[in-house]
């Protein structure tokens, strides 16, 4: 491992990738391997989650060829200087911003969109001039191979270098130095990983989890609400770290949106949901047993069916859930829909407060003031109002979570600014050192007054009016300086005419 990170790390030094040029050359030749591997890819994606390539591709790989296309469009923009707005201090310098890579980054991904999840933050990482070390995640293995196989095939070997393993290699990975470490994952292990980057000094970004929380106010057209809940709720098994976690809405409601829910799954997956190509499985058998676990207990309002050999569990909405059992106190990462009432708006308010930021909040309303309310008086990384998943596919906004579903964020531009160091640059003249006295030794009450002058815009009003007259004096100064000449012909022009008046009233 140590071994793999210094050869990176040489690579990284040899400046290699940090030209512009070479940065887009490597965003072409991945934008290639997905084009010409898309097969390939694909299956190994598909078997990893029993998903159709239908759902892989507009799940996964049109938003990893839409963030490149981004990256190669916006990039030239980006790495250029930025100048910054300068002081009384500065005025004649040269003062801008200079993005550059961090070093060498750490990327591990997870199993749940495993191309996506990896492959993302890998191309922020390369626009900003990194050299990376991938670890995918070891659940999804299949993806973790073909990565392996084809990422050597098209981009700089030495620069970018995958390792795959489970626990034990990651934790191996762990001792070693990086530059910036970008975890998604659980947030358990998130603390694992801030704990080993701590001893390093190395940022840190987390993706985690958490509980989504959706409410559905009772002004709203029902039927739309359902049919999108659904779609969010039960894409990829409910495995989505975005996905709707449970229901806040009014007793009343509840049971027009069971019915509703229930339509709609028959609708996505027809009658016999183990035969749709639209609907997954559960990733392994730990994940399926802890599932299962969170139904005890429960009202099962439908849905509940599950099968072991295949890791199958039925799309499953629970009602009247008691906010204290085992469901609502850990992400479900599950096909199971809990839905807890609550009186009012006010409640849901408080229900989500009382808890853990989640990694998102979807609220549907017609009432577009309550929309606002909800999201002004809460906090969750992304909002989406009147639907669901949505915010995480628009690449101009950041994606993350806040507290303890994560920190910091990525996509489009803000995944350039993750991995870039944004370095203030200041040059200044070896000349005009005159100007720099007021800051050298000795120094004194003057000094101190023209320093608030110059940079605070502060001073006293019996200094000010001091100031005021140099000012003046100067003003006059330079005045008479220009017309002299003018000033000295109307001086003479006043006295001959004084001259001559008294003159004539000394004769009458
Ligand atoms: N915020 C996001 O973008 C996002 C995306 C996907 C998943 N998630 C969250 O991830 C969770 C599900 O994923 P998961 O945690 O099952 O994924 P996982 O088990 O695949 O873990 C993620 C990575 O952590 C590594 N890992 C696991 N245990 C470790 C340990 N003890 N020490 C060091 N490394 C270790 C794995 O090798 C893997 O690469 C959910 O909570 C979900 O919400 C978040
Ligand atoms: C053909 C229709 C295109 C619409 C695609 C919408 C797909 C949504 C993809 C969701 C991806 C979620 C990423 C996962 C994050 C955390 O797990």
């Amino acid at each position: 491992m140590e071994l793999e990170v210094r050869r990176v790390r040489q690579a990284f030094l040899s400046g290699r990738s940090r030209p512009l040029r070479f940065r887009l050359q490597q965003l072409e030749a991945l934008r290639r391997m997905v084009q010409e591997r898309e097969k390939d890819i694909l299956a190994a994606i598909a078997s990893d989650l029993c998903k159709s390539e239908f759902n892989v591709y507009s799940q996964e790989v049109i938003t990893v060829l839409g963030e490149i296309d981004f990256m190669l469009e916006n990039l030239p923009e980006w790495v250029t200087a930025k100048p910054v707005k300068k002081n009384v201090l500065t005025m004649l310098d040269e003062a801008y911003i200079q993005p550059q890579p961090l070093g060498v980054v750490l990327i591990i991904g997870a199993w749940n969109y495993p191309f996506v999840l990896t492959i993302q933050p890998l191309i922020g990482a390369i626009a900003a001039g990194n050299a990376v070390i991938i670890k995918p995640s070891e659940l999804s293995e299949n993806t973790a191979k073909i990565l392996a196989k084809l990422l050597p095939q098209y981009l700089d070997q030495d620069l970018y270098i995958i390792i795959n393993g489970g626990v034990e290699e990651t934790t191996e990975l762990l001792k070693q130095r990086f530059d910036h470490i970008f975890y998604t994952g659980n947030t358990a292990v998130g603390k694992i990983i801030m704990e080993a980057a701590a001893k390093h000094l190395t940022p840190v970004t987390l993706e985690l989890g958490g509980k989504s929380p959706c409410y559905i106010d009772k002004d709203c057209d029902l039927d739309i609400v359902c049919r999108r809940i659904t779609w969010g709720k039960y894409m990829n098994c409910g495995q989505t770290c975005i996905a709707p976690d449970y229901i806040l809405c009014e007793a009343s409601l509840q049971n027009q949106i069971v019915w509703k829910i229930k339509e709609t799954v028959k609708e996505f997956y027809g009658e016999n949901i183990k035969e749709s190509p639209d609907y997954e499985r559960i990733i392994n058998l730990r994940h399926f047993k802890r599932i299962l676990s969170l139904l005890e207990g429960q009202k099962i309002a439908f849905g509940g069916e599950t099968d072991e050999a295949t890791r199958y569990i039925a799309p499953t909405v629970l009602t009247d859930v008691d906010p204290k059992t085992k469901v609502m106190q850990e992400e479900i990462f599950g096909p199971i829909l809990p839905i807890v009432p609550v009186k009012n708006v006010d409640e849901a308010i408080n229900f989500i407060n009382e808890r853990e930021k989640p990694l998102a909040l979807y609220v549907f309303s017609h009432n577009h003031k309550l929309i606002k309310r909800m999201i002004d008086e809460t906090s969750s990384g992304g909002v989406t109002g009147n639907d669901v998943i949505m915010h995480f596919m628009l690449n101009s906004f950041p994606f993350g979570g806040v507290g303890s579903s994560g920190m910091g964020a990525y996509h489009g531009k803000h995944s350039f600014d993750t991995f870039s160091h944004q370095r203030p640059c200041l040059l200044k003249s070896l000349k005009r050192e005159g100007a720099n006295k007021l800051r050298y030794p000795p120094n004194s009450q003057s000094k101190v007054d023209w320093g608030k002058f110059f940079l605070l815009k502060r001073f006293n009003k019996e200094k000010l009016g001091l100031l005021l007259l140099t000012f003046l004096g100067i003003v006059a100064a330079v005045l008479v300086k220009k017309y002299q000449a003018v000033l000295r012909r109307k001086a003479l022009l006043i006295f001959l005419v004084v001259h001559r008046l008294r003159w004539s009233s000394k004769q009458r």
